[in-house]
């Protein structure tokens, strides 16, 4: 039988007008970039972009704001870095819903999200600095939350996969988080799902930087900081008050490579070949492959590193960029329930905020 194509079925829209967002967007790199070409299709038609900024220039004026080169036009002019400036673009702006959107991986600005919050600015941000730092900015920001303030923090772990929704329904009902495992890192995920020793280790992380899975500086990654972030997000949403120095975290980075600009480490990547090169020979000869996985154990124990697994391991059984999370929970005992997808790329993190900002009404 062939395939018959159907028309998509008809989503009546509800009667009540949908309240107009005015959107500040702070960092115009992969995810900013993605995020103002999803503000042209017609379900952005709600929002209203008021400002943007990358880390020297912004725009708040309208008309520059709607031309399609923003991104490129910002490298080279606009207005000099100025927070007030935007907010006041907020404040100007009619619409009822007033969001700052957080795509950089700036701790500065992430520590000022409570702050944005307190102020009545709704925000909405891919930035981990904040719910995945330190503890006493946590603790600020639930305080913020608290208050009426909301987040949409969807991007900061499995860049939008319904991980943090999921977690915080079983958790609103009564569940209770008991352990934690899997592989939260997309660029981790890509590099060791593909290196099997044919192709440099460098020249892959060249690939997944280039399709735009790294952070802004990839040591960030190979160091498991990113993956330590988004393990301390989750496992603060389930009630553990763990802080940073509670995680052990084993760096992929040699010492020689640590404390460089990021442009040195660019150029001296080949560095790390030999290292990974090594490990995953021994792992081949015990019949098993590396996996850079996460875990938190129901004492509260957490731990990010490169671990040996079989074949036949879950983690083992991974593509492309695939994030796993596997949740143990009171009522989710005998088998985790495991979450899976793609868990980096500009599209479906900028979709990840884009989803956040709708939300807010
Ligand atoms: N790339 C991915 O797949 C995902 C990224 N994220 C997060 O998204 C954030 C952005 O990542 P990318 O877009 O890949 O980085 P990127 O390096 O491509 O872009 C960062 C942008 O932030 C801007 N910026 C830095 N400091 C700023 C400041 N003080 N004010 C205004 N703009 C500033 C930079 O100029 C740049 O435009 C990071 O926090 C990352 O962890 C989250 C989920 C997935
Ligand atoms: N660099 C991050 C991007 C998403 O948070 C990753 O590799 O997972």
């Amino acid at each position: 039988m062939s395939a018959v194509l159907v028309e998509a079925p008809v989503r009546k829209s509800p009667e009540i007008a949908k309240a107009d967002i005015a959107v500040v967007l702070l960092g115009t790199g992969v995810v900013g970039g993605a995020f103002l070409k999803l503000l042209c299709t017609p379900v952005a038609k709600r929002l209203h972009l008021v400002g943007a900024a990358n880390s020297r220039k912004q725009q708040t004026d309208a008309a520059q704001l709607t031309a399609r080169d923003l991104r490129e036009r910002l490298k080279r002019e606009g207005a000099a870095r100025d927070d007030a400036a935007l907010l006041s673009a907020l404040d100007a702006h009619h619409a009822e819903l007033k969001v700052v959107i957080d795509a950089t991986a700036s701790g500065e600005l992430a520590a000022r999200h409570a702050e944005w919050l307190a102020r009545g600015y709704h925000v909405v941000t891919a930035n981990k600095s904040l719910a995945g730092g330190h503890l006493a900015g946590w603790r600020a920001l639930q305080a913020a939350r608290a208050a009426g303030g909301r987040y949409g923090d969807s991007a900061t772990v499995g860049a939008g996969l319904p991980v943090l929704s999921t977690l915080r329904r079983l958790c609103d009902c009564g569940d209770s988080l008991l352990t934690l495992e899997g592989v939260f890192s997309g660029s981790l995920s890509y590099l060791f799902n593909q290196y099997d020793g044919s192709r440099p280790f460098s020249a892959l992380l060249r690939d997944a930087r280039k399709l735009g899975y790294t952070e802004p500086d990839p040591r960030a990654d190979l160091s498991g900081e990113d993956v330590a972030r988004k393990l301390l997000i989750l496992a603060r949403n389930a009630g553990f008050a763990l802080g940073t120095d509670e995680v052990v975290v084993e760096s992929l980075v040699p010492e020689a490579l640590r404390d460089l600009s990021t442009e040195a480490f660019l150029d001296r990547l080949e560095e790390l070949d030999e290292p990974l090169a090594a490990l995953h020979e021994a792992a081949r000869a015990r019949g098993q492959v590396l996996r850079f996985l996460a875990r938190l154990n129901q004492r509260g124990r957490a731990r990010v590193g490169i671990t040996e697994v079989p074949l036949t391991h879950p983690a083992a059984r991974l593509y492309g960029t695939d994030n796993q999370f596997a949740l143990t929970t009171t009522r989710y005992h005998t088998q985790p329930l495991v979450i899976q997808g793609p868990g980096a790329g500009p599209e479906v993190t900028a979709q990840a905020l884009l989803g956040d900002v709708l939300a807010l009404g």
